[in-house]
């Protein structure tokens, strides 16, 4: 809880904190006078001011003078002030009998933020107006002593609803408002920072420096837009837990009901639970509501579907289909405004919770790492709004074909705002559907969210602990060096490196350059996966627990699902960046590189290197590993190598990995009771398992390249060759025949494959496939360039 509030120490420790901000100029004296007025009272301010400022009249005499005098200033009041003044006081002793704390309100703006709230909500509004009209600022701060101070509320009065915002930063779209609304009672909106608790059990990096950081800015946003509708937003830090804090709010304000928009963690749901019995039994209530996902990750089933390809976005979507949730409805409008209580609650500053701080050098200043991300987004709501119309308008109509490309914007950039709740996914669906182009990849991608709280729900530990028992056993490498290349985006491998530092410098890359990053992590550097996800969570301003831990789980061969390819470093580069533009755009050292080797600046001739300033080694890093592919038939041997020391976990007919069904999927797969389901007996469920993987099970030291499930996305070659054909498909009629002759050759090539026993090869077609433009060199086709496609 405030710590302004607690006792005078705390208050007058909260003031010499405050104190700093005016030295280093990030408040003004007038300011930081209201806000020891705001946070000590009147008269504390009046007995300790003097005390606290006293180490200003040596390291700054000119502040200390300027304190001083706004000090007499205000002290220095007419009678009518001081009648006003008594008026308040006395108003305060009854409060103080029943428990109401001395409110103060501290929820100050941002310096540069600029207020707008109503008059009504005008003690929220203080420190704003405070810069441009000091001389009011006085009246100001006694008339938010009186509405701050205020009257308990009457028998009569309807008690205030508290909305307590989670992950659900915004006004649209969001039924916890709605419902906090139908009460008709004023609604006290609150944030209660509680880190602890987002971490859950084990290592989840659930808030990592990133997303903190844009949770500050969004928090901020939150809070103007509130005031816009003449509300405003109390920060509030759970020093216990949550719960507690909420207790004690409700003991302040009189409110009887709490609402919120439910969080799927298993550990904030069992927070949750125990906030809303531990309400219940003290005669209060917890009222939850569902928007984070399309679907309640808990009320998925499997029943009707089975277990058969569980992990795949399909089945999930049969799942879904067959077992409907209560339709979604549609998007609700924001609210016109909130209703604002007759008095605020004691608060924190938004700077308080540090979400957003910066740490500094031993000389003291700033290390302000956030300087890029900060000009790269628009943290608001409305930036959401705008980033979805713009995606609309234009990178949706290319999302189908080439999402993967990296040197162009053609996904839609939301998932922070989706991760934060700033935009609701019911909101997105409604309006992806309303596209002219029918995006129907992109509205799946939605399910792919879902899917990831459902298995988060399924597997708590999924964030920590490979699912697949045999892969535990793995020999990760432990080469430190390669992990902190791999961070700093100096691996030697441009596409690599040009990933990482967009991560590190914007928070974000898009979903083709995690695949690469994550398979060269995985398969080329032998780094265990918890590595990149924890990276991931502290670097990514949309890291999210469940979508980042399904993810790196599937790179990492122990998730639900296999993905089933690795991106090779240099290759992928033909599909995401085929001119180099995004190269050079993150790794400017490469900008005069030709096309044909940016990728692979170790090929370049001494002539072409000197001829662009670079000197490897030096000016750009040596590659940190050489020999791909030996290290990825490694990978593949130690696969082979757990798969068959756990053969309990390996289903013998299928050769496919097995893993323990955990009791939420046994009960519904039995159709019983969860007390009812046998325990001690582990049930087995076989997962989709790498093809290459069952491969190399009957030949364990065979290397990679021999595999012939490789699941390496080379491309060249038969993408090339799908595009060639395709275009030529459609220009003439020799291609057609070209065509024929192809399928017809690899039909033989499969029959006589299946005569010898041998098992189906490899099939590239279909993977990776990407439009040609007229600029891309991979697009020369015999018989000329490709002018366009589109
Ligand atoms: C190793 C790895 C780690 C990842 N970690 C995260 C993460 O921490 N947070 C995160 O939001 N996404 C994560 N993703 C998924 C995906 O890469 C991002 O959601 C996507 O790149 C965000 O960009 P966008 O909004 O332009 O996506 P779009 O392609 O425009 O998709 C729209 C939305 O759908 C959702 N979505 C897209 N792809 C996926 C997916 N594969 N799984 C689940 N939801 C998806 C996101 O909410 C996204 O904003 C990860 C992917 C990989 C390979």
């Amino acid at each position: 809880m405030a710590p302004s509030l607690g006792s005078t120490e705390d208050g007058l420790a909260l003031v010499r904190r405050l104190l700093r901000d005016v030295l280093v100029g990030r408040e003004d004296p007038e300011g930081f006078f209201a806000l020891c007025v705001s946070a000590l009272g009147h008269h504390d301010t009046r007995s300790h001011f003097h005390a606290v400022i006293r180490p200003l009249s040596t390291a700054n005499r000119a502040l200390h003078s300027t304190l001083t005098a706004v000090y007499e200033e205000y002290f220095s009041k007419t009678e009518d002030d001081e009648l006003q003044l008594a008026l308040a006081l006395s108003l305060l002793e009854p409060t103080k009998d029943q428990q109401l704390e001395e409110v103060s309100v501290t929820t100050t703006k941002d310096n540069n933020e600029h207020c707008s709230a109503p008059s009504s909500n005008q003690a929220i509004c203080e420190s704003g107006e405070r810069e441009k009209r000091p001389k009011k600022r006085r009246q100001k701060s006694k008339s938010m002593g009186q509405q701050v101070v205020g009257l308990p509320p009457t028998p009569s009065s309807q008690p205030p609803v508290i909305l307590w915002f989670r992950r659900d930063l915004r006004l649209c779209d969001n039924p916890a408002i709605v419902q906090a609304l139908q009460a008709g009672a004023p609604v006290i909106p609150v944030f209660i920072w509680a880190p602890a608790e987002e971490e859950g059990p084990g290592i989840t990096v659930a808030m990592g420096g990133a997303s903190r950081f844009w949770l500050h800015h969004a928090l901020s946003c939150l809070r103007s837009a509130l005031e816009r509708i003449g509300s405003s937003l109390l920060f509030l830090t759970a020093d216990q837990s949550s719960l507690q804090t909420l207790q004690r709010l409700l003991k302040d304000t009189g409110a009887r009901t709490v609402v919120a928009n439910a969080v799927y963690e298993p550990w904030l749901r069992q927070r949750d639970e125990l906030v809303s019995s531990s309400l219940h039994r003290d005669g209060a209530e917890l009222r939850m509501c569902h928007s984070y996902c399309l679907r309640d990750p808990y009320s998925v089933s499997t029943v009707g579907v089975g277990l058969r390809g569980i992990g795949s976005v399909s089945h999930f979507v049969s799942c879904c289909t067959q077992n409907p949730g209560p339709p979604l409805g549609a998007p609700l409008d924001p609210p016109v405004s909130l209703p604002t209580p007759s008095f605020w609650p004691s608060a924190e500053l938004l700077d308080t919770l540090e979400l957003a701080k910066m740490p500094r050098r031993k000389d003291g200043t700033i290390i302000d790492w956030a300087v890029n991300i900060r000009s790269s987004w628009d943290f608001s709501e409305e930036g959401a709004h705008a980033q979805l119309h713009a995606f609309l308008q234009d990178g949706v109509y290319r999302y189908e074909k080439e999402s993967s490309r990296a040197d162009s914007p053609n996904t839609s950039s939301l998932s922070p705002y989706l991760h934060f709740g700033q935009l609701s996914p019911r909101w997105l669906l409604w309006d992806a559907k309303g596209a002219k182009c029918r995006p129907l990849k992109f509205q799946r991608k939605l399910a792919w969210r879902d899917l990831a709280y459902w298995q988060l729900s399924l597997f708590p530990d999924m964030p920590w602990e490979s699912l697949r028992p045999p892969y535990k056993a793995l020999c990760w490498s432990t080469e430190r060096e390669h992990l902190k290349a791999w961070q700093r985006g100096r691996t030697g491998y441009p596409l690599v490196d040009a990933a990482m530092r967009q991560l590190w410098l914007s928070g974000w890359m898009n979903n083709y350059m995690r695949h690469v990053v994550a398979s060269f992590l995985i398969a080329y550097l032998h780094l265990p996966w918890q590595e990149g996800y924890r990276w991931f969570q502290d670097t990514l301003v949309d890291s999210d627990v469940a979508i980042d831990a399904m993810m790196w789980q599937n790179g990492g061969m122990c998730g639900l699902d296999h993905w089933n390819f690795v991106m090779h470093p240099v290759d992928a580069a033909m599909t995401c960046d085929p001119c180099g533009s995004y190269v050079r755009q993150w790794c400017p050292e490469l900008i005069e590189l030709p096309n044909e080797l940016i990728h692979k600046p170790w090929k370049c001739p001494a002539s072409i290197l000197k001829r662009a300033g670079m000197v490897l080694g030096q000016t750009y890093p040596e590659r940190i590993v050489t020999d791909l592919e030996e290290r990825r038939s490694r990978s593949l041997q130690d696969v082979a190598r757990v798969r068959l020391q756990f053969p309990e976990y390996v289903d013998k007919s299928s050769g496919c990995d097995l893993v323990p069904l955990p009791p939420r999927l046994l009960s519904q797969t039995l159709g019983r009771h969860s007390d009812d389901v046998p325990s001690g007996k582990e049930f087995l469920l076989p997962l989709i398992t790498r093809m290459e993987f069952k491969h190399q099970l009957d030949k364990p030291d065979c290397d990679s390249t021999s595999n012939p499930y490789n699941a390496v996305l080379k491309g060249y070659v038969s993408r090339k060759r799908d595009e060639t054909v395709a275009f030529l498909n459609q220009r003439d009629f020799t291609a057609s025949v070209l065509n024929e002759g192809t399928q017809r050759r690899e039909r033989m090539e499969r029959n006589q494959r299946k005569m010898e026993g041998l098992s189906e090869p490899h099939q590239p077609r279909g993977r990776a496939r990407r439009t040609p433009t007229a600029n891309d060199k991979f697009s020369v086709v015999p018989g000329g360039v490709v002018k366009t496609l589109r």
